[in-house]
């Protein structure tokens, strides 16, 4: 079986972070393992306390996972602080770590920072590098490149600027701001749009985590980008259209809804 790690934060109400990377791991039929950067408390409708892992203890769990079951992919999510970015950075470097998915977490849906300024100079210029592909949403994508994103034409430049200035793919997603469900790929030198069919579901906390998740577990898989990216929308165009309603916010996706309906995702891969 293939394998992928989380480095990200728990969240407790389960829609995003760790426990949404886990669920989706498995949706999409990889051995999920995780490495905890902070816990937080929050729900759907905010976060209302973060406490960090230590540099030295979230290096222990990544001792302990690469040197036992070695990840075929990695996705990276919250990382709050510059100290603990340095550690991850540091430790996929020893361990040689393949597929890198960086789903660079700023703000969460509900409005709450999850990451600190200082770190996000140690995320560009210590993560980015390493990345096989860089997943912001249009508000991180304007921090990272610099640039005011108001068009989709604004988005193929600045995932241009992104992928040129730290030699990753980048994955530029529409989302919720800008043109719906219609995600652009950035690689090599030229880029590819993923038309996704908009689902009319206010419930969207944990997507960025979601789609990131499948990402690395299709590329686990041994799939390329393009086809990962392919897959991962399929996937999360599946729990959202499943149209859980859970919570007083915005509420998490049905991640299992595919094993619901009698293992469709594996059976499509047999
Ligand atoms: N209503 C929708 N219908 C279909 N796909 C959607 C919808 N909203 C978001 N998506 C898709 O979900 C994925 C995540 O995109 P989004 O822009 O929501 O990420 P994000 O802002 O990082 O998420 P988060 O809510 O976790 O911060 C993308 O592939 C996006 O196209
Ligand atoms: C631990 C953790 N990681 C990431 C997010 C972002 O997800 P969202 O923007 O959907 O709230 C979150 N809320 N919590």
């Amino acid at each position: 079986m293939r394998t992928a790690l989380t480095i990200a934060g728990s969240d407790s109400s389960g829609g995003a972070g760790i426990q949404a990377d886990i669920k989706t791991m498995i949706s999409n039929g990889v051995y999920a393992m995780s490495a905890i950067t902070a816990l937080t408390a929050q729900n759907t409708t905010g976060v209302t306390g973060i406490m960090e892992a230590t540099p030295e203890f979230l290096a222990e769990q990544l001792d302990n996972i690469f040197t036992d079951i070695y990840p075929d992919a990695v996705k990276i999510g919250m990382v709050s602080s510059s100290a603990l970015i340095e550690t991850i950075a540091k430790k996929l470097h020893q361990y040689d770590a393949k597929n890198i998915v960086v789903d660079p977490v700023m703000v969460a849906t509900s409005g709450a920072k999850l990451i600190n300024d200082e770190a996000i100079d140690a995320l560009k210029s210590q993560l980015l590098p390493m990345a096989t592909v860089l997943t912001p949403n249009i508000p991180e994508a304007e921090v990272l490149s610099g640039m005011k994103i108001e068009t989709a034409d604004d988005m193929i430049k600045a995932a241009a600027a992104i992928g040129e200035k730290y030699h990753c793919a980048v994955l530029c997603k529409g989302g919720h701001q800008l043109n719906d469900a219609n995600d652009l790929l950035w690689r090599d030198g030229g880029y590819k749009w993923f038309q996704g069919k908009r689902i009319n579901n206010p419930n969207t906390h944990g997507t960025g985590c979601t789609l990131s998740s499948a990402i690395a577990s299709n590329l686990a898989k041994g799939f390329d980008l393009d086809t990962s990216v392919e897959r991962a929308k399929k996937y999360i165009s599946g729990a959202l259209a499943a149209m859980l309603d859970l919570g007083k916010g915005s509420g998490p996706m049905n991640h299992g809804f595919a094993i619901q309906n009698e293992f469709t995702l594996a059976k499509e891969d047999n």
